[in-house]
């Protein structure tokens, strides 16, 4: 849905103005980070999608590209569970690092990328994400809600139970974690939407209902089609006011025969056309100022050719929310052309 409306007509003349011969900056900073779950293997997510060409894609499209290679994260030996929580520790140190650095690309005036890692991370990339930007609605694309508490997750893992962290709704909810002293909740409810829900616990389903929290499932996307759903995501978060967006992109989402490379894949998933059609919409709000790509691990493929198919749609994924259209070898023949560079003025 195209952004209307004179006042944001003529803040981004202005922008557009003040920036008129410098390319926008995309910023890529991996996160190789897999205690969030169980299953080794996803800390190489950065590497294959990188092999796969994303800074050569992102180069293609007239950005001005700074990869500014993986974070690295501390090993610690003992990091006992806390209640059932797993790594809690290990999680915490690693996200409080990711914050920092997110929060310093974004002051810095990048678009950032933050390639997983589980989805864990996110604590982090939202946090870091909302420091500079405290007004941010969130996009949440996944299988799962992730939003267990220590109390409802049936794992213990982290990487099913970032969003809870986020929410002021859930503070009373979350018991103090060791290594996540420095996390506050910082996120409303209805500043939040899922898309491709279609595996939630049971306490997951209670708590978006009980928040109210919007969320389109795949059973959703069945019936209203992900144009109708990407415009009431739009009017949700966006009606009201134009803010910047964090783009919170599980690979999982897919359906398993497009992304098969992934610790907790779950059947039934976004096509590839649904899924670049979503992130084509988000570019064409103008207002995509972060997002995560998380959760492909390249040792749960079954062959090269699976973890291959899995890197290269990350890498479409990432590609199209930053505008690359492939209706036309110069572009999509219908879309309207993108604004730029207009989030980081927003945040302030
Ligand atoms: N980011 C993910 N892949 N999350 C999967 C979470 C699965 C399950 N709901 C749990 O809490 O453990």
């Amino acid at each position: 849905m195209a952004l209307r409306g004179p006042f944001l007509r003529l803040l981004r003349t202005q922008i557009r103005q003040s920036q008129q011969n410098r390319a926008q900056s995309v910023a890529v900073l991996g996160a190789p980070f897999s205690k969030g779950q169980k299953r080794g293997g996803v800390e190489h997510g950065p590497k294959v999608i990188r092999d796969a060409g994303l800074i050569e894609r992102l180069s293609g499209l007239d950005y001005s590209v700074h990869d500014f290679g993986d974070l690295s994260f501390q090993h610690l030996e003992q990091d006992e569970p806390y209640m059932d929580v797993k790594s809690p520790r290990s999680v915490g140190a690693a996200n409080k690092k990711l914050s920092s650095a997110v929060s310093r690309a974004v002051g810095a005036g990048h678009t950032l990328v933050m390639l997983g890692g589980d989805h864990s991370l996110a604590i982090g990339s939202v946090s870091g994400h909302a420091q500079q930007c405290p007004d941010l609605c969130v996009i949440w694309v996944d299988a799962h809600a992730d939003i267990n508490t220590p109390m409802t997750s049936p794992s213990g893992n982290l990487h099913g139970q970032p969003v809870a962290f986020m929410l002021k709704e859930l503070q009373d909810k979350m018991p103090e974690i060791p290594g996540f002293s420095w996390a506050k909740p910082f996120l409303s409810s209805r500043d939040l939407v899922y898309i491709g829900l279609r595996d939630v616990d049971p306490g997951e389903h209670q708590i978006l209902k009980n928040l109210g929290i919007q969320y389109f499932t795949m059973r959703d996307i069945d019936r209203l089609g992900i144009q109708r759903v990407m415009e009431v995501t739009f009017d949700h978060l966006l009606a009201r006011k134009q803010r910047p967006i964090h783009l919170s992109f599980d690979i999982d989402a897919f359906d398993p025969s497009l992304a098969p490379a992934t610790g907790t894949p779950v059947n039934g998933g976004l096509t590839y056309r649904e899924g670049i059609y979503l992130t084509e919409e988000i570019h064409n709000t103008g207002l995509l100022s972060v997002m995560d790509l998380v959760e492909v691990n390249p040792i749960l493929g079954a062959n090269q050719e699976a973890v291959e198919a899995t890197a290269s749609l990350a890498v479409d994924v990432v590609a199209s929310s930053l505008g690359q259209t492939r209706e036309g070898s110069h572009g999509s023949i219908d879309a309207i052309p993108a604004e730029k560079s207009d989030t980081e003025q927003l945040c302030l």
